[in-house]
Parts: structure tokens; C-alpha cells; sequence
């Protein structure tokens, strides 16, 4: 590797021909743009709608084609070996330029011929010559950095723009990795759209950075197919929703869906209500899916009268074990209850049209529509398979004990029913307190009813955190698609959190999905995570410590102080840390937050919440323990473990969710507490 070159040349040199290459791109780029802002749609569009419809894709196209003065344009750059069938030399940057012969200038990061640069190694060189990656300040090109992959005189170095890229101070929201993509990410993202793959990995090892770029690149290399079917980022919530959101749209990815698992369920019924932990711990598990199935169909009523259709001077009667026979059939079979509901007056029908023909008709299909449409014909529909409401359903379930007895037995016990059954059964559904999980129930009830439509790809990040039913959710969304599920079994927080992934990945459908691990952590410098890793052996026996590749040790001080001195330490240790660059996340157990509200409003500090995003005036925010998953500050003051422990219902969660709070420093770490340090920790 040549050195990096961080001063411009004296005379042109290399950093001077790669300036003028970034320059003839944004040139480049500012006609593609300008191209396609002249684009007369008037005469290509015979009416009002195809114009609106085109109008907006021109403008998203214009939006995708803005060149941004902070992102630069390439990033890396690839010389093949003449010899070879690519032969030539080219610039990856995030999207693909060209000139106005229509040669490429900058090549998409996700096109085929991009991908040596992620992975091309000395031992595996792709038949790459050259691997250059640049740096720059501000948008300025300022150095650049030199493999010669096929070179045996050259000696393997660590890339210290690679490295900058890591250490960089955090703000604001998450950024794109696209630059500096790992060969075991880049596996991951590019991996086929036909298959499920999960990823476990430790905080920091870079999880919802690949989910991300991994639909990015699945958009790439599937447009068509996946502009038809949609895609959906599915987040813990809003504040981390918030964090993500700016990623895809730097990629120019404009059309991502980005939602928690309640906006997915939360259409049928308003959420206003919370369960305690045992009764959502049972309304989640994967046994209550029989226990709807079961009420759903027992709405169905074995017919004992005929069927008896009068048309002019005939009658015409289906006798009635024939049309249980008819029931029987449609039971069995697979599909939704709303679709055998819809086939019934069809198939009861034809059992009309088959007398007919026997008496010497000639009926057609007019016939057979006109008989599914005869009043007895419907009402036989209604008394047999009347329409399920699926929220009335669930509402019936949780409020009458005799009918979830009916359904349940031999499928929950008597407490686990006890459970989740209302105390006070409200009256209707638009006055029911409905829980999350109980929105997730009606959600199953609906596909059970009438088939919930598949995206073509679902990425689930913290997806540890989710119940069974929470799964069952999620995998109906993709049941013809596929999915990147992304977690940490040790930073897994609720009561029903995954135990291992095959358990999860049954429960959402796809048992077979591939199971990788990520183990380089990219977040958290090493003295911070061995501390957070002392947890492990509590929280998940047998998982892997993160093994940092921050070369900066990071800081980390654990001070004890007198009650009465917590909250000014605490203050003080925000002040410090503002002083130096990035962002500061205070983090502290949930019932500790107002208390430090005040103290920061009393000394005049201005903090924002989680997701929020940070200004070059207010660069504090103060976290929750419970909303801290996921996100990440340059420096982070922790306020009294022992209380984000005793947050919690149990013990175990309770140290998930210090190990959690401990892991989100990118420079440093401060602990500062009153009480004793939980014994796990104090080591
Ligand atoms: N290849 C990479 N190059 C540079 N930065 C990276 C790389 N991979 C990850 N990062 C950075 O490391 C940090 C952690 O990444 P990310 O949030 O994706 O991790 P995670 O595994 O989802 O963490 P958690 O378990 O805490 O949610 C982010 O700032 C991300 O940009």
C-alpha cells in the first residue's frame, strides 16, 4: 500500500487527475439531472393521471440524481488487469454516472463489476490490480490510498482511511457505510432476494447498517420485482425509525417503507391499553394462532336443513348431507375463511346446476351465478359461514371465559386463561383498551379471515425482541418474500424475548433461513465493551464477546459518588463531554428521567430526545434506558446501573438492559452512580 497522500501535489499528480475525474463526474452528473428536469411529458401522456404519475417519478428521479456536497460522489476506485474480460478502470461511488456518450463515469456500488472492491483480498485479488480508496474533507478529495492486490512486494497493511471512517466522532443520524462495507457485511448484503438469512451480532457489529444496505442493494439488482411487491424496514420504534430513516435515501432509495411491528398490526384496532407481562407473555405465545384458528371456525355450522331454490315453476333442493359434504371439503382444504365463504353459494350452486342438467336443462354460467345470488342460497351462506369481524372475534375471546375455554382447551391452562381474560370486559370494540399484543391477535384473526398481502422483502432489525405472534405478524408480510432478520439474543428485553433464532425463524416461516454471525464490533471501543461483556455470561451464556477493530481505546470511568452528589456529577460528566466533539447521549433508567429533566433544565443544559436530530448548539440527548436500543453517541454518561436494573420485571431483563445501555459509547464511557453497582458488573 503507498502512503496516504494528504497535501495536493505540486505538480499534477495522481490526486490532481482524480480531482479532475470528480469534477468532469459532477459535470456529468449535473447534465443527467438537467436532462431529465427538460423532460416534456405533454406529449408522451394521453391524460391528467399518467402525467401526475410520471411528473412524480421524474421528480424522485431529479431527487436521486442531486448531488450532495457532503456525500461525495466516489469513494473507491478499481483497476483490472488489462488481461482480463473488464479490463479497464473504474470509479464506485453511490450511484451511477455517466457522460454524454453514455460512458461510464462512476459506477453504481452495487453493480457486479463494484464488488472486488469489497471483497477483492491479496489471496482472492478478482483480478484486481488496483484497489484505490480515496479520502475526503468536507467534499474535497484529499488523499487517496493504494492496494496493489497482485503486487507479492507489497506487505498487507491496515487502511487508515478505512480506519478513519471507524473512528469518526458521531452525529446526527446513522450514515451509510457504503465506502467501507466489510468482505463478511458485504457477504450478507449481496446475498441472493430468494432466501431468508439472519443475522446475530453483538452491539455495534454493524446489523441494521447491512439490513439497510442490503435492501439498497436488493433494490439494485431487483428493481422491477421488488417495485411491484415493496419493501419495509421494521424498527423497535419511532425514535429509532428516526435515527435510520436518512440512510436509504443517501443511497437514493426514496421508496422504502419504515415501520414499527404496532403500525404493521395496528390498522384494525385503535391501541390505547398495556397487559402486564404474564398476560402479554401468553397473548404472544404461538399457541394462541390455534386458539384463533379454532374460534374463527367454529363459526361454521354443519348444515341439517336442504338447500331448496325456486326458479319459475321448478324447485330444485341440494339435500342437506350433500351440502355438509360441501362444508366438509371447503374445511379441509387450505385456504382463508373469508375465500371458502366467498366459494360456498358458487359450489352450492353448482350442485343446483347438476340436478338441472340431470333434469334435461341446458344451464350456463349465467345460470350458476344468478343461483349463487338466490336469497335461499344466501341465507343458506349465512347460517352455515356467516362473515367473521376479526377485532369482535378477539374482543369475544378476551371478555367471555366460556368461549375462550371452548377454544383453548388443551391449548392453554386455566392460569394462562385466567391470563388474558379482561377484568372488566369492555362493550364494544371501539371502547376496548387494546393492548399491543391484543392488536397483534386481531391482526392473525384478519389473515385467518381473508389472506394478508406478501411484500417481496421484509428487513427485521432487533428483532429479538419480538414474541411469537409478533413473529407470525411479520412473516405473513413476507410469506411469498423473503426477509433479513437482524438481532442480538443478549440485548433481547421483553418477557417473551427469542431464546435462539431457529425458534424465532419457525415462528415467522422461514426455518430455513441461513444463520450468520457478526462478531467485529465498530461501535464501541474495547475497554467499554470488555466492561458491558462482564454481563454476558448472565444475560447469554455461550454468546461471543464483540472483538472491537476501533484502534482508538476509547474512555471509560465508573465513579462512585453520595446520593446527594449524583445528579451534579452526572451534570458534570454531560459538560465534559460536551466540550469535546460529537454527540452526548445521557442515558439513565426510565424513572429517573424526569428528575434529570429538571436538573438539566435547572442548570440550563438543552437536550433533545432520542431521534431527535442534533444541532451544532444542542448536541445532548437524554435517553430513556428503554429507547436507547439500537442508537449510539460518541460519548455516553450512564446514570446509576443499579436503577436501569431495577427498572425492570426481572433480573435478567434488567441486566440485558444495562448491557444495552452500556454498549452505545463510540469515544467514551462514563458510569456514575450512588447506589451499589449491580455484583455482575462490579466484577
Ligand atoms: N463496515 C463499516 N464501516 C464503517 N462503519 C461501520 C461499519 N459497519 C458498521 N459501522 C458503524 O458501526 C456503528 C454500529 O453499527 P450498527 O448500528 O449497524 O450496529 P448494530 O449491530 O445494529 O448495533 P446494535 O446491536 O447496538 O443495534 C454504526 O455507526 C455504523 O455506521
Amino acid at each position: 500500500m503507498s502512503a496516504t497522500t494528504p497535501t495536493p501535489d505540486p505538480v499534477p499528480g495522481p490526486l490532481d487527475r482524480e480531482r479532475a475525474h470528480l469534477a468532469a463526474s459532477r459535470a456529468a452528473l449535473r447534465a443527467m439531472r438537467e436532462d431529465v428536469e427538460a423532460l416534456d411529458i405533454r406529449d408522451v401522456t394521453a391524460n391528467w393521471v399518467n402525467a401526475a404519475v410520471l411528473e412524480r417519478q421524474i421528480e424522485d428521479r431529479v431527487k436521486a440524481l442531486a448531488d450532495l456536497a457532503h456525500t461525495p460522489l466516489f469513494f473507491g476506485r478499481l483497476d483490472y488487469l488489462p488481461t482480463t474480460q473488464e479490463g479497464g478502470r473504474f470509479y464506485i461511488g453511490r450511484r451511477h454516472v455517466h457522460d454524454a456518450q453514455g460512458d461510464p463515469m462512476v459506477i453504481d456500488w452495487r453493480a457486479p463489476v463494484s464488488q472486488p472492491f469489497y471483497r477483492a483480498s491479496r489471496r482472492d485479488p478478482r483480478d484486481v490490480r488496483l484497489r484505490r480508496r480515496f479520502g475526503y474533507t468536507g467534499g474535497d478529495l484529499t488523499a487517496y490510498e493504494d492496494e496493489h492486490l497482485t503486487d507479492p512486494a507489497e506487505a498487507e497493511t491496515v487502511s487508515r482511511l478505512l480506519q478513519q471512517e471507524i473512528e469518526r466522532p458521531r452525529v446526527g443520524p446513522m450514515r451509510d457505510i457504503v465506502a467501507t462495507i466489510q468482505p463478511e457485511q458485504d457477504e450478507i448484503v449481496r446475498g441472493g432476494l430468494s432466501g431468508t438469512v439472519c443475522v446475530q451480532g453483538g452491539p455495534g457489529t454493524g446489523k441494521t447498517a447491512v439490513g439497510l444496505h442490503r435492501v439498497a442493494y436488493l433494490l439494485y439488482a431487483h428493481r422491477e420485482r421488488l417495485a411491484r411487491t415493496g419493501t419495509l424496514v421494521i424498527g423497535p420504534n419511532r425514535s429509532f425509525l428516526r435515527y435510520i430513516e436518512q440512510v436509504l435515501p443517501a443511497l437514493g432509495e426514496l421508496e422504502v417503507r419504515q415501520a414499527t411491528v404496532d403500525d404493521l398490526v395496528g390498522g384494525h384496532v385503535e391501541v390505547r391499553g398495556a397487559d402486564d407481562p404474564a398476560a402479554a407473555v401468553v397473548k404472544g405465545d404461538a399457541r394462541m394462532a390455534e386458539v384463533l384458528r379454532r374460534a374463527v371456525r367454529s363459526h361454521v355450522t354443519l348444515p341439517t336443513e336442504p338447500v331448496i331454490v325456486v326458479r319459475g315453476s321448478r324447485r330444485w333442493r341440494v339435500p342437506a348431507y350433500e351440502v355438509e359434504e360441501i362444508v366438509t371439503e371447503l374445511l379441509a382444504r387450505d385456504i382463508r375463511y373469508g375465500a371458502a365463504r366467498e366459494a360456498l353459494p358458487q359450489r352450492i350452486a353448482h350442485a343446483v346446476l347438476v340436478r338441472m342438467e340431470a333434469a334435461g336443462e341446458a344451464p350456463d354460467d349465467r345460470v350458476q351465478d344468478q343461483v349463487a345470488r338466490n336469497a335461499a342460497v344466501k341465507a343458506a351462506v349465512k347460517a352455515i359461514w356467516p362473515p367473521v369481524d376479526p377485532a369482535k372475534l378477539v374482543l369475544r375471546l378476551l371478555s367471555d371465559a366460556e368461549f375462550l375455554a371452548e377454544h383453548a382447551d388443551g391449548v392453554l391452562d386455566e392460569d394462562e386463561r385466567k391470563a388474558v381474560l379482561w377484568a372488566r370486559p369492555p362493550r364494544s370494540v371501539r371502547s376496548a383498551r387494546w393492548s399491543p399484543a391484543d392488536a397483534v391477535l386481531v391482526d392473525e384473526a384478519a389473515d385467518l379471515v381473508a389472506r394478508t398481502p406478501s411484500l417481496g422483502h421484509v428487513v427485521l432489525d432487533e428483532a429479538q425482541d419480538l414474541s411469537p405472534m409478533q413473529y407470525r405478524a411479520v412473516g405473513r408480510r413476507c410469506s411469498t418474500g423473503s426477509a433479513t432478520v437482524l438481532g442480538d439474543l443478549a440485548q433481547g428485553t421483553t418477557p417473551w424475548a427469542t431464546r435462539g433464532w431457529a425458534e424465532a425463524l419457525a415462528h415467522l416461516g422461514k426455518p430455513d433461513a441461513l444463520v450468520e454471525e457478526l462478531t467485529a464490533g465498530f461501535r464501541v471501543p474495547r475497554e467499554v465493551i470488555a466492561y458491558a461483556s462482564r454481563l454476558l455470561p448472565h444475560i447469554a451464556p455461550g454468546l461471543a464477546e464483540v472483538r472491537s477493530v476501533r484502534e482508538n481505546p476509547g474512555s471509560l470511568e465508573v465513579r462512585g459518588v453520595a446520593a446527594e452528589r449524583r445528579d451534579a456529577e452526572v451534570l458534570g460528566a454531560c459538560a465534559a463531554f460536551l466540550r469535546e466533539e460529537g454527540s452526548v447521549g445521557l442515558i439513565a433508567a426510565d424513572p429517573r428521567v424526569p428528575a434529570l429533566e429538571e436538573a438539566l433544565r435547572a442548570a440550563g443544559v438543552p437536550f433533545l430526545s432520542p431521534g431527535e436530530e442534533t444541532t451544532p448548539d444542542v448536541r445532548l440527548t437524554l435517553v430513556p434506558a428503554s429507547l436507547a436500543k439500537g442508537l449510539e453517541y460518541d460519548y455516553v454518561v450512564l446514570d446509576e446501573p443499579s436503577a436501569v436494573v431495577a427498572a425492570e420485571p426481572d433480573d435478567r431483563t434488567g441486566l440485558r438492559r444495562l448491557y444495552v445501555a452500556l454498549t452505545r459509547a463510540v469515544s467514551g464511557l462514563k458510569v456514575v452512580h450512588a447506589a451499589p453497582l449491580p455484583e455482575q458488573l462490579a466484577g
